[in-house]
């Protein structure tokens, strides 16, 4: 494997809650610039490390290193700037595109030029016209891509993607994974992509982790999907423990 910086480091993670243990002795790495798609089956733990990872949880044992560095000495402004996260819902305040785009700015007492918010809108291929419609006039795909450009404002050099296109019909969802891989290049964003999707996590993904009751059971390179080594992750990946 060639050598690759750590975007997020895991050293011997584990996470608790109410006394059931969530997240097992987690050790492992997505790296920098590239796209990790993380799979499993329901309630594996995949959305509780995102919110581990962007400081919504904290880990009872182990480390989280963020570009190197422990997640607890970022402030958490500063964490939440550099770890984007989007999520299957796309939650829109009532309003127009703009205002809804311009929210993570508008929120530190910012504001975005229209000259910032053309160029988001164009890189997500929505039509710059789109700007003062109301968010509810959005299709689905549309919702997404707007949930998206919202998480670059900030420009976080780790997106975290939970979901995002299990809502949406086929061609929505095709369009959301070019956009993806795209701002991946772009950009070199380390991306982190929660799917239920095996072909999606496959065809996107770079690196694979595969999550099962709260444990990293296999992790590699995505073509790991095609002949799993581990007996449990075969299983899910027929289909028989999803
Ligand atoms: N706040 C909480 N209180 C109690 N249990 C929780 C809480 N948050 C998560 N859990 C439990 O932790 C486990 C992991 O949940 P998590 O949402 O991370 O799984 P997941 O792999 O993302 O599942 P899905 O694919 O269904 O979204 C589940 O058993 C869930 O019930």
């Amino acid at each position: 494997m060639p050598s690759l910086n750590a975007a997020v480091q895991w050293n011997n993670v584990t996470f608790s809650v109410k006394g059931k243990t969530i997240i097992h002795n987690l050790t492992g790495t997505f790296y920098e610039g590239k796209i990790t798609t993380l799979v499993g089956p329901s309630g594996a733990g995949k959305s509780t490390l995102f919110k581990l990872c962007n400081g919504l949880h904290t880990a009872d044992t182990g480390d989280i290193l963020i570009a190197g560095k422990e997640i607890a000495s970022y402030p958490p402004v500063e964490l939440r700037r550099m770890v984007g996260f989007a999520l299957q819902d796309a939650t829109m305040i009532d309003g127009t595109v703009y205002e809804n785009l311009a929210m993570p700015l508008t929120l530190q007492g910012k504001d975005l030029s229209e000259e910032k918010a053309q160029e988001l809108l164009q890189l997500v291929g929505l039509p710059i016209t789109i700007s003062t419609q109301s968010t509810n006039d959005l299709s689905g795909g549309q919702r997404q891509k707007l949930s998206i450009a919202r998480t670059l404002v900030n420009r976080p050099s780790i997106l975290l993607l939970d979901e995002i296109t299990s809502s949406l019909d086929r061609v929505s969802q095709q369009d959301i994974e070019a956009l993806i891989v795209r701002i991946n290049k772009h950009y070199g964003t380390t991306i982190v992509w929660i799917t239920h999707n095996l072909q999606q996590a496959r065809t996107i993904g770079d690196y694979t982790w595969v999550l099962i009751d709260g444990q990293l059971i296999e992790s590699g390179e995505s073509s790991l999907l095609d002949e799993p080594e581990n007996n449990e992750v075969r299983l899910f990946v027929k289909g028989d423990n999803s």
